[in-house]
């Protein structure tokens, strides 16, 4: 596909945590409507480059375009306005507020942000749970409720760290069913992820990442059709 319709595109992008290189020249497009990962394992970089990509992360060089943006230099809440939208690994749901406080929180970032009705609609369990403070849900409703937040300000792109980390199969096919139904509405979302299972029931493509570099892409056809392809570079 031409570079000039990719929605982002990430190009030789470095990392460092104090004098510490985390990224050594990442480079990967996503599409418009696409659903992408970023897999490999722990410590190869995944989170990293989401939070580069949020400018959380800010020591950085490279290229990351967004809509033909460069974002590099740009701070995080600048970021956000431009429409991404980062839900962490630690889902950063606050303990003593409720299911709905919760959800009131996020700022309108970008207009078309989901209703409180739509976002139970997608997410049923929460609505059973509205009143519910955030200490009294399981993780898996959190992980829910972390999802459903960022989509109250209106971001089309959507980046989601780990999603099925720690839950139970049952409710990681939950999770699996929601982010599909995301996908069908049009949020492009790029996914970090090390269950390999769970980013082939919902990716298009997968971006396989090893000490802080791409080494390899693949569509999710190719993985099915190849599986230990990837699970050399997962170790399992
Ligand atoms: N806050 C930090 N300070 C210093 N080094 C860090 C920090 N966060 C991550 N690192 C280092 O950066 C490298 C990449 O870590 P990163 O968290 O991006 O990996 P990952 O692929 O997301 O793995 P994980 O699933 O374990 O989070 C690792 O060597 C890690 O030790």
């Amino acid at each position: 596909m031409p570079t000039d319709t990719a929605l982002l595109e990430v190009t030789d992008l470095r990392a460092w945590y104090a004098e510490s290189q985390a990224l050594q020249g990442i480079g990967f497009r996503v599409n418009p409507g696409e659903l992408v990962t970023l897999i490999g394992r722990n410590g190869a970089g995944k989170t990293t480059t989401l939070r580069s990509i949020m400018g959380i992360v800010k020591n950085r060089k490279g290229s990351i375009r967004f809509e033909g943006n460069e974002l590099i230099g740009k701070r995080t809440y600048q970021i956000a306005r431009q429409g991404i939208a980062y839900c962490p690994e630690e889902r950063g749901i606050f303990a003593s507020l409720s299911v709905r406080e919760n959800l009131s929180l996020p700022p309108t970032l970008k207009s078309g942000g989901m209703s409180e009705d739509a976002l139970f609609e997608t997410f049923p369990n929460l609505r059973a749970r509205a009143s519910s403070r955030g200490t009294q849900l399981s993780g898996g409703e959190q992980q829910m409720l972390a999802i459903a937040r960022i989509l109250r300000n209106g971001c089309r792109f959507l980046l989601l760290d780990e999603p099925s980390e720690g839950l139970a199969p049952v409710v990681v096919k939950e999770i699996g069913a929601q982010i599909r139904r995301l996908k069908a509405q049009g949020y492009t979302i790029l996914l970090v992820e090390q269950n390999l299972n769970f980013a082939r029931s919902v990716a298009d493509r997968h971006v396989v990442i090893e000490h802080g570099t791409v080494v390899d892409q693949l569509t999710n056809d190719e993985l099915s059709a190849d599986l230990n392809r990837v699970k050399t570079y997962l170790g399992v």
